[in-house]
């Protein structure tokens, strides 16, 4: 497995009066578990984290690295190591076709275009996906989307592979059809998600809440620790 190294890795942003905002505190932690979940509240700071890993933010201070590989200075090599699947497939599919996505993610590893192109098929294929390899991604349901933008990024066999809620936009089928597909991939994982059942097929689970990781544990310890956290937020008069 990858070391995940965060080094007093704190994220500040400037907000629209000018103002300093910390959106992550000064966080130390060492991942190397094969599948890690993220848990926590809308705007606690999941992404930032996650986003972290692969160099696409930088800490403001304090440092992220990856077996070694510093986001800020081995930034190419970074991305190279840890692919990163988004939320909304939108945001990662960008050609007409799932064939000419992969082939565009293949572009550096891959020279030769006919070889291209096979590999691309190949990968699509691990996916179930070969059929609609030529269909306008358009046409794609919102479930074989999310799959496609999983073939793209593992195409150029990443060995970790960071996920922010790749399930949150699916219903319940696809939603079962993304789960299945990752419990059988190799790849370490650092998945963010709402989903709890989903947080809880993990081996280790941060939460976070309010810009700082609240609980490091036990998938199982994790999601008892944060519903015990929301149910303390919610008034007594409307707790049931
Ligand atoms: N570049 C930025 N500029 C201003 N504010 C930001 C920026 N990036 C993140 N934030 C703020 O930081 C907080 C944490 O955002 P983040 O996206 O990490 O949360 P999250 O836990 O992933 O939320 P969600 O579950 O809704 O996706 C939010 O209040 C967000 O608005």
């Amino acid at each position: 497995m990858s070391v995940l190294q965060l080094d007093g890795a704190a994220v500040a942003v400037t907000d629209l009066d000018g103002d300093s905002k910390t959106v992550l505190a000064p966080t130390s932690l060492t991942l190397t578990e094969r599948r890690i979940s993220v848990i926590g509240a809308n705007g606690s700071g999941k992404s930032t984290l996650l986003r972290l890993l692969n160099g696409l933010v930088m800490p403001s201070e304090g440092s992220v690295t990856i077996d070694g590989l510093d986001t800020r200075k081995d930034g190419a090599k970074v991305r190279r190591r840890v692919g990163f699947v988004f939320t909304d497939p939108a945001a990662q599919l960008v050609m007409p076709t799932g064939r000419e996505d992969v082939e565009l993610s293949l572009r550096r590893l891959e020279k030769d275009p006919r070889a291209r192109s096979r590999r691309a098929m190949a990968a699509l294929e691990r996916f179930g996906l070969a059929e609609l390899a030529e269909q306008s991604v358009y046409e794609l349901s919102g479930g074989e989307r999310q799959l496609l933008a999983i073939a793209t990024v593992l195409a150029v066999e990443p060995t970790v592979l960071v996920l922010d809620e790749p399930t949150t936009l699916l219903d319940l089928r696809n939603r079962e059809l993304v789960r299945s597909l990752l419990a059988g991939l190799d790849q370490q994982m650092v998945l963010a998600t709402h989903d709890l059942d989903l947080a809880l097929d993990a081996d280790r689970s941060l939460v976070i809440d309010d810009g700082r990781v609240a609980f490091d544990g036990s998938p199982a310890a994790a999601v008892a620790w944060y519903r015990q956290l929301v149910a303390a937020e919610i008034p007594l008069e409307r707790r049931k």
